[in-house]
């Protein structure tokens, strides 16, 4: 089953597109990342299936219901979101925060604790929100979005102001709300990031998708055709992948002269850059 359907959606602001056309679906289950250099759109989609935005044009679905309905409360307690506007209550402390979610959403006292350890920040739960680092309210944020065990998450840039200790800390609790059955909408500009959680990814520029399919996939289709052998006397050499190279490999392996043979395949960042001539931050 499909969590969400994006149809040939378009969003113009003024005379300009932030998103041209996009269409894609991402299954129950999926963690799918949504990158693109800034301004590329992704905000703009995830207001439109949050219902903060309609579409121009096109058609965007989830849980099968147009976008529109995500303003039901019925709905709003299904997904949670994380985004820039997020906001907690500058004078009460982290816990007095997560405790008015937990009223919100009708669940036990234990959610508050159990959502604190895992942002780890239960030591910290009597601070007040203005006190707090950014990395810690990025992660206090995350509590809020996630307390409900909610079907689907959207997170824009969640890790973006995360040391990597606590980095990798969220990506572990990302992927057990992902084995509960959370299914995970996220964006970031951290392409490292995204090939170590995203089953699939998305690039976007100038408001179109220009290729999706998993981290491997996508490495495996813009692979070059070229080996890059190294010899033990300092020579390198980029090679193509044909029968020549392999007799020459032959011949040099026969004289153990080889250090290192390795194919080139490009990261997620090269194909990033390569499909939006961004550079990365
Ligand atoms: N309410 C609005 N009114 C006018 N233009 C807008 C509005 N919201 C977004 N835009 C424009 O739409 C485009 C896409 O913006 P969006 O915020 O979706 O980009 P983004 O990919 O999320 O960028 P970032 O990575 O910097 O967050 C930008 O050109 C932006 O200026």
């Amino acid at each position: 089953m499909d969590v969400i359907q994006v149809e040939r959606v378009r969003k113009t602001f003024g005379d300009r597109d932030a998103l041209a056309e996009v269409s894609f679906n991402i299954p129950k289950g999926e963690i799918f990342g949504f990158l693109g250099p800034s301004g590329a759109g992704k905000t703009t989609l995830i207001k439109i299936l949050t219902a903060q935005l309609n579409p121009t044009s096109g058609q965007a679905k989830v849980f099968n219901q147009p976008a529109e309905t995500m303003r039901q409360s019925a709905q709003k307690m299904r997904f949670g979101i994380l985004t820039d506007n997020s906001g907690l209550y500058e004078r009460l402390s982290v816990e007095e925060n997560l405790e008015l979610y937990r009223k919100l959403y009708d669940l036990p006292p234990s959610a508050v604790d159990q959502v604190l350890q895992f942002v780890n920040l239960s030591a910290d739960r009597k601070k007040k929100a203005n006190l707090l680092s950014k990395g810690m309210r990025q992660r206090v944020l995350l509590a809020c979005a996630i307390i409900h065990e909610p079907e689907l998450l959207f997170l824009d840039e969640p890790t973006s102001a995360l040391d990597p200790v606590n980095a990798a800390h969220i990506y572990k609790g990302l992927r057990y709300l992902n084995e509960r059955g959370t299914t995970i909408f996220i964006t970031t500009h951290n392409m490292a990031e995204a090939e170590l959680i995203c089953n699939r990814v998305a690039i976007l520029y100038q408001g179109r998708i220009q290729t999706i399919g998993s981290p491997k996939e996508l490495k495996r289709q813009h692979r070059e055709n070229v080996i890059q052998v190294d010899l033990i006397n300092g020579e390198a050499h980029e090679l193509p992948v044909d029968g020549v190279t392999a007799d020459r490999i032959a011949d040099w392996m026969k004289q153990g002269l080889i250090d290192r043979l390795e194919t080139k395949e490009p990261s997620l960042g090269d194909i990033f850059i390569k499909m939006t001539g961004s550079e990365l931050l």
